[in-house]
């Protein structure tokens, strides 16, 4: 009987749905270099108004993707409707622009992003802007510019206004040659699509900046993300959000990964909760600044018969896409959050039974 971790609530919960401080150095960041959006040395800072007993006030980059609308409600409700502002390039959709505010913002115009940042005395910044493993390995150089050109930006405006930066990684940030069932929080990270290398490279930059300029730089690795009110923006785990949708549908999904290919998943309230929370730890508690985060681990033949219990009529047939089964293979089959629940209590809720997930 095939071990199917923790999806059960999960898929329940879906169908339903359908219908540093280290202080190193002060030096800060404008100044290093010669880049000219670096303004002189001794000119003067603005400082954060915001102090821990205010709420922050928050920009989401790229949100209007699979995760983004779902991050600001949470926010909203946490910190009030108009302290979290929604951005991306894309126009959003009536009931999204009357939730809460929305601006236009472009993460390769530095200077836009600064403005908006500067004019809305933003103190919290996530970025979730990016482009997602297969449609990265479609198209290299913007991949290549969204994510890594695209977070540089980012890193520098966070550093030059004192904000908590969040920026997400994910288990695509491994790749072959690192282990893959358990995958650690620290092992060998060699992976092999542009996605993957860019978020090494944001995970590498973002603690640099820690460590240097004592940027408040923190970040998850998310699994695949699941979610039915959402659509997924291009990965090699869309496959997991797709059967909602075509179950709900059409009664008839076919899957572009093969039918035993295990890769760790997460429900999107898990996600956003553990972002959440992250974000409010407290400084001391974290002894690192990238951490997995883990829920549960899934095939597709798993997640289809768990579908199936809910929509037993759902015709399921495999149509292999070779990019991203070849992406798929090369990342972790089960991750290890160990450290996460250690540091700052990281728990998921979407679980099974005990015994079912002991198979
Ligand atoms: N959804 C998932 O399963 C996982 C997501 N993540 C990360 O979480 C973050 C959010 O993911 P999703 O919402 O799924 O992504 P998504 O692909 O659905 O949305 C990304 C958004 O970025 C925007 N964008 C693209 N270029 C931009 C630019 N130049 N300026 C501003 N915005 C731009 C797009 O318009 C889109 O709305 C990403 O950084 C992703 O890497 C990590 C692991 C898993
Ligand atoms: C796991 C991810 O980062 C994303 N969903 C993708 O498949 O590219």
């Amino acid at each position: 009987m095939p071990i199917v971790k923790n999806v059960s609530r999960a898929v329940s919960q879906l169908l339903q749905s359908s219908g540093c401080g280290c202080g190193i150095s002060i030096v800060p960041v404008r100044c290093i270099g010669v880049s000219p959006r670096q303004v002189a040395s001794d000119a003067s800072f603005h400082s954060v108004s915001f102090s821990e007993s205010d709420h922050p006030r928050v920009l989401i980059t790229g949100g209007l993707g699979q995760l983004g609308v779902g991050l600001a409600k949470l926010l909203r409700k946490r910190f009030g409707k108009n302290n979290v502002i929604l951005s991306d390039i894309r126009k959003p959709a009536d009931h999204v622009f009357h939730s809460g505010p929305f601006i236009y913002s472009d993460i390769l115009d530095y200077k836009n992003l600064r403005e908006i940042v500067v004019n809305n005395r933003i103190t919290w910044l996530f970025h979730y802007s990016a482009l997602l493993s297969a449609v990265g390995e479609a198209n290299v150089p913007l991949a290549r510019a969204v994510n890594i050109t695209g977070l540089h930006n980012v890193l520098d405006i966070a550093a030059e206004h004192n904000l908590r930066l969040f920026v997400p990684s994910t288990i695509g940030a491994f790749g072959p040659t690192s282990p893959r069932d358990p995958t650690p929080d620290l092992c060998i990270q060699r992976p092999r699509t542009i996605y993957g290398v860019s978020k090494v490279h944001a995970e590498l930059m973002g603690e640099y900046y820690h460590y240097r300029y004592g940027l408040d730089f923190r970040c998850l690795r998310y699994p695949g993300i699941i979610s039915a009110d959402s659509q997924p923006g291009g990965g090699t785990t869309d496959y997991a959000v797709q059967i909602f949708h075509d179950a709900m549908k059409t009664g008839k999904f076919q899957c572009n990964l093969k039918p035993d290919t295990r890769l760790p998943m997460m429900y999107i309230d898990d996600c956003l909760k553990a972002t959440l929370e992250v974000m409010e730890a407290p400084a001391e508690a974290l002894s690192m600044r990238t951490y997995n985060i883990s829920a549960m681990s899934f095939t597709p033949e798993e997640l289809a018969q768990e579908v199936q219990k809910h929509v037993p009529e759902l015709q399921v047939t495999y149509n292999v896409d070779e990019v991203r089964q070849a992406i798929a293979d090369s990342w972790p089959m089960n991750f290890d959050d160990s450290n996460a629940r250690r540091d700052w209590g990281w728990k998921h809720d979407y679980d099974l039974p005990e015994e079912e997930s002991r198979g």
